[in-house]
């Protein structure tokens, strides 16, 4: 690989931002720093040799970094730029990890600098815990990570934050729209979680650990979900959350017809069409 010579800082050091910081150590940036209100993440990030220095104040890490890298929340990372407008290094590099990109993108481009290069990204790559304890470069191995850039953003920035992308492991870079972006995340993420929370909270056996195996925990596993996190994502993308959470009642009714109507030709026929999909999309997947 060739060099990637750039400072980096890496705000928030929980999952995402830990994992990315132990990805980015193989690419081999002139510095990896770090940003965070938690001193004792920073401090074990620094202890297990993640990073190359901590700070709980931003000032000195943005006035000298090319590339920053926000791994906080959505609203969060919206407040971060704004109040950290001065700080940031002429011609820097902005990109996020948020699961929400149209009003996050819009917002930003409303307000921030014009020498700076704001790229949206959403690495599609995480776990069902938080916090640096629980980071891991692996997450990014093999992963999809989606770019919404927008035309505003310069070609060689967009081209150095997917060698960098690229640099940690991830396999497909997939550039859209943001608004599409919101789109389809709302089914392909959201909803597995929103369906999780309802399978969980709908156990009412108070010995249900002695009734599974691994449907029912492969189903609910992201039911373990930081919570916070999750609950602004939904809200921030509600309008495509609703219609996404509206189609799969219809899927739940269309199952449940069938068996009403004992007719199990269509039930069969709808669970054989599930079933064909499901092996060509694991097919798509290993490619
Ligand atoms: O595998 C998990 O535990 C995840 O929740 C990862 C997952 C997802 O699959 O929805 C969660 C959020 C990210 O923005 C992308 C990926």
């Amino acid at each position: 690989m060739e060099d990637f010579d750039f400072n980096i800082t890496i705000v928030g050091l929980g999952l995402i931002g830990g994992s990315y910081a132990m990805a980015l150590k193989d690419l081999n940036p002139k510095n990896i720093w770090a940003v965070d209100i938690d001193k004792n993440a920073l401090k074990t990030a620094q202890e297990l040799g993640i990073i190359d220095q901590g700070y709980v104040d931003p000032e000195i890490p943005l006035k000298n970094s090319d590339i920053v890298i926000l791994c906080i929340y959505p609203n969060l990372a919206i407040e971060f730029i704004k109040e950290q407008m001065d700080h940031f290094k002429t011609g820097a590099i902005i990109t996020d990890t948020a699961g929400i990109k149209e009003k996050l993108l819009s917002k930003i481009n409303g307000f921030v600098r014009t020498d700076i290069d704001f790229i949206g990204g959403h690495p599609m790559a995480g776990r069902e815990y938080k916090g640096l304890s629980f980071a891991s470069k692996d997450i990014f191995d093999g992963a999809n990570y989606i770019l919404t850039p927008i035309e505003q953003n310069k070609k060689e920035n967009i081209q150095r934050i997917e060698y960098m992308i690229k640099g940690i492991g991830c396999k497909n870079i997939i550039k859209i729209d943001p608004k599409k972006h919101d789109e389809i995340i709302a089914f392909t993420s959201q909803l597995p979680h929103i369906v999780a929370a309802a399978l969980m909270n709908g156990a009412k056996e108070e010995n249900t650990h002695l009734f599974v195996a691994g449907s029912f925990k492969d189903a609910t596993r992201v039911a373990r979900m930081n919570t916070k996190l999750w609950s602004e994502l939904l809200i921030e993308n509600r309008e495509n959350t609703i219609e996404q959470i509206e189609r799969f009642e219809k899927y739940m009714t269309e199952i449940k017809n069938t068996i009403i109507n004992n007719d199990q030709v269509t039930l069969e026929e709808l669970f054989e069409n599930a079933r064909g999909k499901r092996e060509e999309f694991i097919e798509k997947c290993m490619k």
